[in-house]
C-alpha cells in the first residue's frame, strides 16, 4: 500500500465532518452531495475485498427507486451476490473514519481479514442514469487505482447486469460472456427457444407496455429489443427523454401508492409493467374497463413462477424440492394460496434481498420475491446438470426438461432482474396461454396499507420472527396485538427501515378502509411508544 498516495488522494475526497453513514440493506444511500468520500473509500475497500477473495468485485453506483437527487453505492461479491455481512461492517467503519484515521482503518481491515496485499485486484463498475452518477463513479475509480487495483468500467448498466458481469467473470465465462452482448444473447436465446415451444401461440401479436421509471431500464431495453423483437414487442414509456427519474412512476411508486404511473397511455385490459430506477424490480398491472388498477406484485410473480416450475417438474418426473421465500410484506392471500392450494413450502425471512437469496439457495429450486417485485429463481448446480441431461431426450419428458433448461438460463442467477423477470413472465404467459387477467385472478390480494413514521431514533425498535414481532420498545407489540384484534383477517407489523430514516408500518385487513384504519392506529402507537417526532400521523392518505 502506498500510504502517502492514499492520504493525499483521500484529502481530495474529504469526508464532511460529523457525517456518519451506515452500509444498509442496499449499501450506502443518501443525497448525492454527501457521497464523494464514500465512493472513494468504497473503491479502496473493493480492492481489499478483491485481494481477499482473489476474485473480481463489482461496484454499482445507484440509489435505485430513491429520488433523482440521491445516490448510493454497493459492492458485489464474487458470485454476483451481496457483500458478506462482516465486510458490511468494515464498509461502515471505513466510511465513518475521520481523515487522519483512514490508514489505520485500512490496515485494521487488512490484518483482521489476513488480506495478502501483494495479490492482484480487479474491480468492475456500473452506474445508473442519475446526473451525479458519472462523477461519483470517477471517485470510486480514484480509490481503486490509488490502491493499485485494475478495473473495467461498464459505465451505464442496470444493477442486475453488473451482478451478471461479476458472476460471469468469476466463473471463467461458464455462466455467460461478461459483456452486454453476452447478456442480451444469453437471455434472448433462452426466451426465443422457450416461446418456440408454445403449442398455441395465444395472443398472436404479443406486446407489453413498459414504464421504465425514467431510468437505466429504458436504455438497456432499447439496446436489447432487437434480440427478441420477433417474440415480443415492447412499448417503452418514461424512457428518460422527458420526465424525472422515479418521479410519479416506476415500480416502487406503483406498488406503494397503488396508483398508475404518470406518463403512460393505457387502454383497458392492456398488459403493462413498471421497472424501478435501476431495473432490479418489476411489477405488472392493468386497468379494467371501470378504470380500476389491478396490481400484480412480486407475490403474484412468485406464484406464477413457482406453479409453472412445479408443473414442469411433474412432467419431468423428478422429485426435486422447491421452496418459495417471502418477507413479512408478502400479502397474506399469497402465502395462503401457495401453501394451501399449490402445496409449496413457504419461508419468511427478514427484508432485504440478501436474506431471501441466501434462504433460496437451500433448495434444489428456490423462488424468492419481495412483494415490491425484486426477485428471481435459483437452481442448484446439481439440478442444472440433471435437467440438461434430460433435455437431450426426444420424448415429452425431454420437452419439459428443455423448457426448464431454458428457464434456468433466462433467470438471472445472481440477482433479481426486471428485464430477465419480464421475459420469464412473458414466456410463461405464452406457454400456459394465460392472459394477465387470468393470472391476476389466481387469488385476490387482501387490502393493505404501508405507512412511514418518523421517530427520533428508529433503533429503539427491535424485532424478531422475521420482523413480524416487535421486541422493543416495551408495550408496542401488545398495542399492535390489541389493534389487530379489532379487525377481520388482519395482520400488522412495524420495523425500522434499512434504507430510510423512518419506521415502516404495514397492515392488511378485510377491506381497504379497515387496512387504512389499522395502519393509521398502528402508526399512532409507534409515534407514542417509540419516540415519534414532527407531525403526528394523519388518518388520510
Ligand atoms: C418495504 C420495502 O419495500 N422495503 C424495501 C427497502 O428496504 P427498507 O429496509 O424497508 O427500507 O429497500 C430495500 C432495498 O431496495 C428492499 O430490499 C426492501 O424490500
Ligand atoms: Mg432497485
Amino acid at each position: 500500500m502506498d500510504l502517502e498516495a492514499v492520504t493525499k488522494h483521500s484529502a481530495f475526497h474529504a469526508k464532511p465532518s460529523g457525517l456518519t453513514l451506515q452500509y444498509g440493506t442496499a449499501g450506502f444511500r443518501t443525497t448525492a452531495a454527501h457521497l464523494d468520500h464514500i465512493m472513494f473509500r468504497m473503491g479502496l475497500l473493493a480492492v481489499l475485498r478483491s485481494k481477499h477473495t482473489r476474485s473480481t468485485i463489482g461496484v454499482m453506483v445507484t440509489a435505485s427507486h430513491n429520488p433523482e437527487e440521491d445516490n448510493g453505492v454497493k459492492l458485489i461479491d464474487p458470485l454476483g451476490e451481496m457483500l458478506a455481512p462482516s465486510w458490511e461492517e468494515h464498509a461502515t467503519c471505513l466510511a465513518n473514519a475521520e481523515e487522519q484515521d483512514i490508514l489505520r482503518v485500512l490496515t485494521d481491515i487488512s490484518e483482521k481479514e489476513s488480506v495478502d496485499l501483494q495479490q492482484d485486484a480487479f474491480i468492475v463498475l456500473g452506474r445508473d442514469t442519475r446526473p451525479s452518477s458519472e462523477k461519483l463513479s470517477q471517485s470510486v475509480i480514484d480509490g481503486v487505482t490509488v490502491l493499485g487495483g485494475q478495473f473495467h468500467d461498464y459505465s451505464l448498466l442496470t444493477t442486475p447486469q453488473l451482478h451478471y458481469m461479476v458472476y460471469c467473470r468469476n466463473t471463467g465465462g461458464q455462466y455467460g460472456k461478461a459483456t452486454i452482448e453476452g447478456y442480451c444473447q444469453k437471455l434472448s436465446k433462452a426466451f426465443m427457444e422457450l416461446i418456440k415451444q408454445a403449442s398455441c401461440s395465444g395472443d398472436e401479436n404479443r406486446s407489453v407496455k413498459v414504464d421504465c421509471a425514467n431510468g437505466i431500464g429504458a436504455l438497456k431495453l432499447k439496446e436489447m429489443q432487437r434480440y427478441f423483437s420477433q417474440g415480443l414487442s415492447l412499448q417503452l414509456f418514461n424512457d428518460g427523454t422527458r420526465g424525472k427519474l422515479n418521479h410519479l412512476c416506476g415500480a416502487d411508486f406503483v406498488k406503494t401508492h397503488q396508483k398508475l404511473p404518470q406518463g403512460m397511455e393505457i387502454k383497458s385490459n392492456e398488459r403493462c409493467c413498471s421497472f424501478d430506477g435501476d431495473a432490479d424490480r418489476i411489477v405488472y398491472f392493468y386497468c379494467d374497463a371501470g378504470g380500476h388498477l389491478h396490481l400484480i406484485d412480486g407475490d403474484k410473480i412468485a406464484t406464477l413462477v413457482s406453479s409453472f416450475l412445479k408443473e414442469l417438474l411433474l412432467e419431468v418426473g423428478e422429485s426435486l424440492n422447491i421452496g418459495v421465500v417471502q418477507t413479512a410484506y408478502a400479502n397474506g392471500s399469497s402465502t395462503r394460496y401457495l401453501e394451501e392450494v399449490m402445496k409449496v413450502p413457504v419461508y419468511c425471512t427478514k427484508t432485504g434481498v440478501k436474506h431471501l437469496h441466501h434462504k433460496a439457495q437451500e433448495f434444489d429450486i428456490g423462488v424468492y420475491f419481495e412483494a415490491n417485485g425484486h426477485g428471481t429463481a435459483l437452481f442448484s448446480k446439481a439440478v442444472e446438470v440433471k435437467i440438461k441431461q434430460l433435455a437431450e431426450l426426444e420424448d415429452e419428458k425431454g420437452k419439459a426438461a428443455k423448457m426448464l433448461a431454458n428457464i434456468i438460463n433466462l433467470f438471472n442467477q445472481a440477482a433479481g432482474d426486471a428485464i430477465s423477470d419480464m421475459l420469464v413472465i412473458e414466456a410463461i404467459l405464452v406457454l400456459k396461454g394465460l392472459t394477465v387477467q387470468q393470472w391476476d385472478a389466481l387469488y385476490t390480494d387482501l387490502p393493505n396499507r404501508q405507512l412511514k413514521v418518523k421517530v427520533a431514533d428508529r433503533r429503539v425498535i427491535s424485532t424478531t420472527d422475521a420482523e413480524r414481532q416487535a421486541v422493543t420498545p416495551p408495550g408496542l407489540q401488545e398495542a399492535i396485538n390489541d389493534l389487530v384484534k379489532k379487525y377481520k383477517l388482519a395482520r400488522a407489523f412495524v420495523r425500522p427501515s434499512g434504507t430510510e430514516d423512518v419506521v415502516r408500518v404495514y397492515a392488511e385487513a378485510d377491506s381497504q378502509e379497515n387496512a387504512d384504519s389499522l395502519a393509521y392506529e398502528v402508526s399512532l402507537a409507534v409515534y407514542q411508544l417509540a419516540g415519534g417526532i414532527g407531525e403526528r400521523p394523519q388518518s388520510s392518505f
